[in-house]
């Protein structure tokens, strides 16, 4: 394909989101419907759809218009790209661009150029003080990918040594040499032989700080397991007995096989299956998803005030259900993906007013520590 006529297809799938089909099926909708497309195409149609629903309301202002069409020519606008050697109108290529059509974006305000919606922007700045603008900013790029060398399969350095046979750059964060950042070759990451043999989990540098500031325990549960990315984190220590468990069932299907792979045992409970207490409880609860807005940003656009509300009150019922299974003097790890505070200290603090709870240690990190942001709190049983 010719790059207008990727952009002519992202400009498409663009529309189709507006109009609210989730991001992720618009793009396989199109793919299906576009095999003449190939690998390296469907790549660089995804960064320009992607890009541009991280920078929605900025280039929607500068391109006039909340349209694909619209949105492409903010990008093109705010890149300093000439909108007219795009929007050609020859083969593939959109449509030439109509009388005053340039003409109708703006500057974006203030507020537009920090991309996030307007009933969010005060909840923002409470819950990140002075760096609230520089995180938004922040949340408007790219996010990087981090991989977690599994110690029990490799050593940080082997596992760097296996990516590079397959193409991958990797480098050792300073902080966490198991954190990883891939610097080339990303799209290989899921066939690289590292990956397919459990050397290596996707999984990013935030939730693997909050995992290495949990407190060392012999026996674990992961509450709200999932897809078990904290279970593997936490099985990865050695010497420690993990139970899985999540109140659908089905979201840890892919589980055991996760867990083969990376040499790690784990069990799973199924709600009422779960015996005695644990010396460390974690609930990484269902939230805003709100420090993930790089790699989702479309989520950014659909969540909305009753959502979160709804939200906050899931992960207060969790709270009070987990605290339960935390034997005397053990802990509770609380996390979210989430930077706003509704969902992160606040809801902290009710559940040790209202329960045997005290607060041990909390961090957020945002995407100013180069990770997504994440929240974890870590609270003892009195
Ligand atoms: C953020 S996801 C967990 C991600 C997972 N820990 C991982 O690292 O891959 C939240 C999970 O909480 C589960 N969940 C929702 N309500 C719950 C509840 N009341 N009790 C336990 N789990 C719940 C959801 O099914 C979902 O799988």
């Amino acid at each position: 394909m010719t790059p207008a006529a990727r952009v002519q297809a992202a400009i498409t799938i663009l529309d189709q989101i507006l109009s609210g089909d989730p991001a992720e099926a618009a793009l396989l909708r199109w793919s299906r419907s576009s095999r003449f497309a190939g690998s390296g195409d469907r790549a660089a149609i995804r960064d320009l759809v992607f890009d541009s629903l991280r920078r929605r309301r900025s280039r929607a202002a500068l391109g006039g218009a909340l349209t694909g069409r619209g949105l492409i020519l903010g990008m093109c606008l705010q890149e300093g790209l000439d909108p007219v050697q795009i929007f050609t109108g020859e083969g593939h290529a959109p449509a030439k661009l109509a009388g005053g059509e340039l003409g109708k974006g703006r500057q974006p305000t203030e507020a537009e150029a920090l991309d996030l919606p307007d009933w969010v922007q005060p909840l923002w700045a409470g819950s990140l003080g002075a760096n609230a603008k520089p995180v938004a900013r922040a949340m408007s790029a790219r996010a990087p990918v981090w991989l977690r060398a599994n110690a029990l399969r490799a050593t940080p350095a082997q596992a760097i040594a296996s990516l590079a046979q397959d193409g991958i750059v990797a480098q050792s964060f300073t902080g966490l040499p198991t954190a990883l950042v891939v610097i080339e070759g990303a799209r290989k990451v899921s066939n690289a032989r590292a990956y397919r043999d459990g050397l290596v989990e996707l999984q990013d540098l935030s939730p693997q700080l909050a995992c290495a500031m949990l407190p060392t325990a012999q026996k674990v549960l992961d509450y709200c397991a999932g897809g078990g990315g904290k279970s593997l984190a936490i099985a990865a220590r050695g010497n420690v007995d993990v139970t899985a468990h999540d109140a659908n069932p089905a979201r840890m299907n892919d589980l055991p096989s996760r867990a083969d792979r990376a040499g790690a045992k784990v069990r799973i409970a199924k709600s009422g299956q779960i015996r005695g207490t644990f010396d460390l409880v974690v609930t990484d609860v269902p939230c805003s998803g709100s420090g993930t807005w790089r790699r989702t940003p479309d989520a950014k656009w659909r969540l909305d005030r009753d959502r979160l509300r709804d939200l906050v009150e899931i992960q207060a019922g969790i709270l009070d259900d987990a605290g339960r299974y935390v034997a005397p003097n053990g802990y509770l790890a609380y996390m979210t993906c989430s930077l706003i505070d509704e969902e992160n200290g606040q809801q902290v603090a009710a559940f040790a007013g209202r329960s045997e709870f005290e607060l041990h240690s909390q961090r957020v990190f945002t995407p100013l520590d180069a990770s997504d942001g994440f929240f974890v709190a870590i609270l003892r049983r009195r």
